[in-house]
């Protein structure tokens, strides 16, 4: 069985984070593990509170895995201070970590800051250039480009200044983008648009970290980046469609739409 790990923060409701990368690793049958970063009081109509893990603890946890159980890919979500966006790096590169998924997560939907505004040089000019490919939604794109983001045009401008961070690809997720589900796959200057429906559900707490971790799971299991991206937005289409719908706010996906029992 291929193993993926998830290094990102707790979400009690079990909407986002840790608790969608495990249900999505699940459902496309690999061995999923976590490192967490930070523990979140949050449920779907908001973020209450955050307990970030120590460095030293968040390096435990990273041997641990490396040492004993070896992941085929890798997905890292929220890491909220420049300390611990250290311990990654460190650690990505002392064992030569593969397939290495980076959604830039900045803000909640709700809009709760889940990154210290002083950590964006350390994720930009340590972690991001580790990155196989990463994952911003619009507004992550305009903090790392430095322009805003209104229009397609502007989202493939955004992916020519944000590629230049790394050797990987660069996916702009245009999930916020007002009436269109397109997403933006940049690879050594080739352009492939994902065109997606718009979905009318509200109930989108969590969709970035499905994606990054479906991504990483078909990196996994040995599609290629343009398969696995594909693969991935087919998954995030139905895990929408299938309209749970849970909680007073912004809802979790259902993870369960292609499991027969
Ligand atoms: N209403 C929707 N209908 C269809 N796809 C959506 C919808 N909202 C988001 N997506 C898709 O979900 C994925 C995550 O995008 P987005 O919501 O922009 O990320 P984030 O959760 O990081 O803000 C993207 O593939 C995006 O196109
Ligand atoms: C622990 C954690 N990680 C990431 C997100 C972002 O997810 P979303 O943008 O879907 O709210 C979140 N709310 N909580």
């Amino acid at each position: 069985m291929k193993k993926v790990l998830t290094i990102a923060g707790s979400d009690c409701s079990g909407g986002a984070g840790i608790q969608a990368d495990i249900k999505t690793m699940t459902a496309h049958k690999v061995y999923a593990m976590s490192a967490i970063t930070a523990l979140t009081a949050q449920n779907t109509t908001g973020v209450y509170g955050v307990l970030e893990s120590t460095s030293e603890f968040l390096e435990q946890q990273l041997d641990c895995i490396f040492k004993d159980i070896f992941p085929d890919a890798i997905k890292i979500g929220m890491v909220s201070s420049i300390s611990l966006i250290d311990v990654i790096v460190k650690k990505l590169k002392e064992y030569n970590a593969q397939n290495i998924v980076v959604d830039p997560v900045m803000f909640s939907t709700s809009g709760h800051a889940l990154m210290c505004s002083d950590a964006m040089d350390t994720l930009k000019n340590k972690l991001i250039p580790l990155a196989d490919i990463i994952t911003p939604n619009i507004s992550e794109a305009e903090a790392l480009c430095g322009f805003s983001i209104e229009n397609t045009e502007q989202m493939l401008e955004a992916a020519k200044v944000i590629s230049s961070l790394l050797n990987g690809s660069v996916l702009i997720k245009g999930g916020h983008l007002t009436d269109s589900a397109d997403d933006l796959l940049y690879i050594d200057g080739k352009v492939t648009w994902f065109n997606g429906e718009k979905i009318d559900n509200p109930n989108t707490h969590g969709t970035g970290c499905t994606l990054s971790s479906a991504i990483a799971s078909n990196l996994a299991l040995g599609f290629n980046m343009n398969d696995s991206v594909k693969n991935a937005k087919s998954y995030i289409t139905g895990a929408l469609k299938a309209n749970l719908d849970l909680g007073a706010g912004s809802g979790p996906l259902n993870h369960c739409f292609n499991i027969i029992i």
